[in-house]
């Protein structure tokens, strides 16, 4: 069997087979591999803490600092246990159906995704941080992963194609 949008098709100026994406409309002899879920889409909520790659976000710039008449506060300073203890909150209202992971990252995720829902489109292996990478094509379309690690900080993902 093929992947997603591939056909086979006979060219009769070399009568023979060859491989055709109708989605693309990319042509090919040899047989396309059948990767493992080539391609899927997924959205995400973030929490960064002070050791991630890049401690500031969105969120921290626009956060209304009552209690300091200094600039709002660019760096993230909470410690990753700390960001792990707000994700598993959150995950637990997502899986109690109390919100959604849409509504979540809306307000609460720390990637620039957060502006749609978190949803990061469609992305195929290679893209993403490993273990997003992993923990994303590992899930089923709707499931909803554990807490995952990667240098950005911690990430729920959810599955939606
Ligand atoms: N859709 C893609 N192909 N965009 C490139 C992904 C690059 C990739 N990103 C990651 O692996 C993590 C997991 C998901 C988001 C993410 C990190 C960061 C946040 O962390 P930070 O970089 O501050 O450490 N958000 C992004 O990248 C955003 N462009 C995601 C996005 C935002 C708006 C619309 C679509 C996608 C990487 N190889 O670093």
């Amino acid at each position: 069997e093929l992947p997603q949008n591939w056909e086979v098709r006979h060219s009769r100026t070399y009568s023979k087979d060859y491989y055709f994406n109708t989605l693309t409309k990319e042509s090919r002899w040899d047989p396309p591999p059948m990767g493992e879920n080539e391609r899927i889409r997924a959205s995400h909520l973030l929490i960064k803490h002070k050791d991630s790659r890049r401690p500031s976000s969105w969120k921290e710039m626009l956060t209304p600092h009552l209690f300091s008449l200094s600039l709002p506060q660019e760096k993230i300073l909470r410690t990753k246990e700390e960001a792990l203890e707000i994700l598993k909150r959150h995950q637990k209202r997502i899986e109690t159906g109390e919100t959604t992971l849409s509504a979540a990252a809306t307000t609460e995720s720390d990637c620039s995704s957060a502006r749609r829902g978190g949803d990061l489109g469609h992305f195929e292996r290679g893209q993403m941080q490993k273990p997003f990478e992993d923990a994303a094509f590992a899930l089923e379309v709707g499931q909803l992963s554990e807490p995952v690690f990667t240098d950005s900080g911690v990430h729920l993902i959810l599955r939606t194609a």
